[in-house]
């Protein structure tokens, strides 16, 4: 599916100096920081959009698993570069490019996927557990009123099944956008989603400069910057590295996030 990712970054990536582990290698694990580029470029950011599927919630293997499952009746393995050009997308267009880099568009259409792979997730999602650090971040931003929105590929059915035993932590969100919202016209990388968001903050369309994003899938990456804002990547380590090149700042977890690096109010227990 060479023509999955359509949008092109327009931004060039400079490795910064700012930040003491990024010159250190010594402190680069105590940080956890991956790489970044240079926050204060980008001025100082007073709204965040946060993805939801291997960001906050740790969903992404409910996936894995149920395509592992499918694939292996066709004898054939799922791996992590399938994986990459899946996640974060729609489901229809995740689906797309499942049968057809797997070769099995003849035998298995993209809508008999899905509805195989509902079968299965529907019991899964409602085990949806939280990833680490996610509700320690939500809860600082809402308690410094930083506005914070939701910004995820699901669809409603899996969005509800998803947040179910989290629903007070999700409702700190000030608005969510889902991949079935009319005006989410493409998936990831197409920045719909991520404009969406922007537009219905309480103080109307944000500038997308102050807009920080965080993100784990390549083409939620890519979404972001397409819609000309700042992204930090929490990738699964399994994810090719080659991915991270695309982000502002790469995490190993949202508990090594230090929102000063980005005009944002410290952490208190930091
Ligand atoms: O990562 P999200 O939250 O955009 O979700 C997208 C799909 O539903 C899962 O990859
Ligand atoms: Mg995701």
């Amino acid at each position: 599916m060479g023509s999955a990712l359509p949008f092109k970054p327009h931004w060039n990536l400079a490795k910064c100096c700012a930040h003491p582990s990024t010159t250190n290698p010594a402190l680069s694990s105590l940080y956890s920081v991956v790489s970044m580029a240079t926050p204060s470029s980008k001025g100082p950011i007073t709204h965040v959009i946060f993805d939801m599927d291997g960001l906050l919630l740790d969903t992404e293997k409910f996936y894995t698993e149920v395509q592992e499952i499918i694939l292996a009746r066709y004898n054939k393995t799922f791996d992590w570069s399938l994986k990459a050009k899946m996640m974060g997308k729609k489901a229809i267009e995740a689906a797309r490019v499942f049968v057809e880099e797997t070769g099995l568009s003849d035998s298995l259409s993209a809508e008999a996927f899905l509805e195989e792979r509902e079968e299965m997730l529907r019991h899964m999602f409602p085990a949806s557990e939280l990833m680490p650090g996610a509700s320690r971040l939500i809860r600082h931003l809402h308690a410094k009123e930083v506005p914070i929105a939701l910004a995820t590929g699901s669809h409603r059915r899996h969005f509800e099944l998803k947040t179910q035993k989290h629903g007070e932590l999700f409702s700190l969100m000030h608005h969510v956008v889902l991949g079935d919202d009319p005006e989410v016209k493409q998936g990831k990388p197409s920045p719909d989603i991520f404009l969406a968001a922007a537009k219905r903050f309480e103080d109307g369309p944000v500038d997308p400069h102050k807009a920080l994003v965080f993100e784990d899938a390549p083409s939620g990456v890519l979404a972001a910057k397409n819609a000309k804002m700042s992204v930090v990547m929490v990738p699964d380590p399994r994810l090719d590295s080659s991915y991270h090149d695309t982000a502002d700042q790469v995490l190993s977890s949202l508990l090594d996030f230090n929102p000063q690096q980005w005009g944002l109010p410290p952490f208190e227990d930091a």
